[in-house]
């Protein structure tokens, strides 16, 4: 058994969201495409006899922003191993995070997947996955999908996730973060909801995104993408659209919202133009990154 585990795991983004009039419970019913892409965190877990948290972050990446303490979702997710399995989960656990916060890519969830696999594997605990899909969907909505990655259809809040067949397709992102701080999730869904009152309770259907992703065409599926979230996020957030506008001038397919934003996503024909793309965005002083998909969830990369 190794006493340090690496996990990586990966920001989404949600080709299609459809979002309906808000629940009971107050959460919001979805139909959703998840992808996953290449930008992400890693979680790494060293045998400790009692729990301490830190993290490393890439320069876009605001670290004042995550907390280090029980909040965080990592801490979340060892006290969900330690309940299931009744026995205290402890290790020195380290992020290293290359997902923005709060930019509606998921990065916390990402981590909370990974913290699961790492936490797992490094203390043996053999959680089925059944277990494993049923504590990430108690963590978060986005936290399922995260754990198994590629393409998925995302109902209910999000977190009952089918798998979608992956063709040989990759497609080609540039992710450009808010350089003005996040967009809390909660706070977008309450906009959503004063734009749309009386939304009926039926998200809008995935049909088309599902169709265009088996045809493997990347220009059917730039016309398909759909956000349902981004005409509030770009309300809260006009610059939003501008920069959708400045991306779609210099060549991206299509440019959207990703989930609640603020991050947008551009979508482009190949590795070339996203570059091109990227470098035209960077000149203008902005961080664009370039990533493509889909990848794996959550998935060991070290300590086999
Ligand atoms: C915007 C998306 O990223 C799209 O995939 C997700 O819906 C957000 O998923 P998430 O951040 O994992 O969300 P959770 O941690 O489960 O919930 C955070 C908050 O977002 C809102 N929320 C989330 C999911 C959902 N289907 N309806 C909601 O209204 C609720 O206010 C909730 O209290
Ligand atoms: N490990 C973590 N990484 C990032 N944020 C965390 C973490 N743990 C707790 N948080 C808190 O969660 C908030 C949302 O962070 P996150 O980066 O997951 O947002 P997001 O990408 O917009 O999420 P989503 O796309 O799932 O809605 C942060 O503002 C921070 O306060």
């Amino acid at each position: 058994m190794s006493d340090r585990i690496t996990v990586r795991a990966p920001a989404k983004i949600n080709l299609h969201l459809g979002v309906g009039g808000p629940r009971d419970d107050g959460f919001h019913p979805l139909e959703t495409v998840y992808t996953s892409i290449g930008l992400y965190d890693d979680v790494v877990a060293t045998a400790a006899p009692a729990w301490s948290l830190g993290l490393d972050a890439a320069s876009y990446v605001d670290a004042s922003a995550v907390p280090l303490d029980d909040s965080n979702i990592v801490a979340a997710a060892a006290r969900a191993l330690s309940a299931l399995h009744g026995v205290p989960v402890v290790a020195d656990v380290t992020i290293t995070k290359g997902i923005p916060v709060a930019g509606g890519l998921a990065g916390g969830s990402a981590d909370a997947a990974a913290a699961l696999v790492a936490l797992d594997r490094l203390l043996a605990l053999e959680t089925s996955d059944d277990d494993l899909l049923r504590i990430a969907a108690e963590l978060g909505s986005d936290v399922p999908f995260a754990l198994v990655g590629g393409h998925a259809l995302g109902t209910g809040r999000g977190e009952v996730v089918t798998p979608l067949p992956v063709t040989d397709t990759v497609l080609w992102w540039v992710v450009v973060p808010s350089t003005s701080g996040g967009l809390s999730t909660p706070a977008v869904y309450r906009h959503f909801d004063a734009l749309n009152p009386g939304a009926s309770p039926e998200p809008s259907p995935a049909t088309a995104v599902v169709e265009a992703l088996a045809s493997g065409d990347a220009r059917a599926l730039a016309a398909a993408l759909h956000n349902d979230l981004q005409a509030a996020a770009v309300d809260l957030r006009p610059d939003l659209g501008s920069l959708i506008s400045l991306g779609e001038a210099h060549g991206a397919l299509r440019g959207i919202v990703s989930g609640s934003g603020p991050t947008v996503v551009f979508l482009c024909a190949d590795a070339d133009a996203a570059r091109g793309l990227a470098g035209v965005l960077q000149e203008d002083g902005r961080t664009a990154l370039v990533a493509n998909g889909p990848v794996a969830g959550a998935h060991l990369v070290n300590g086999l």
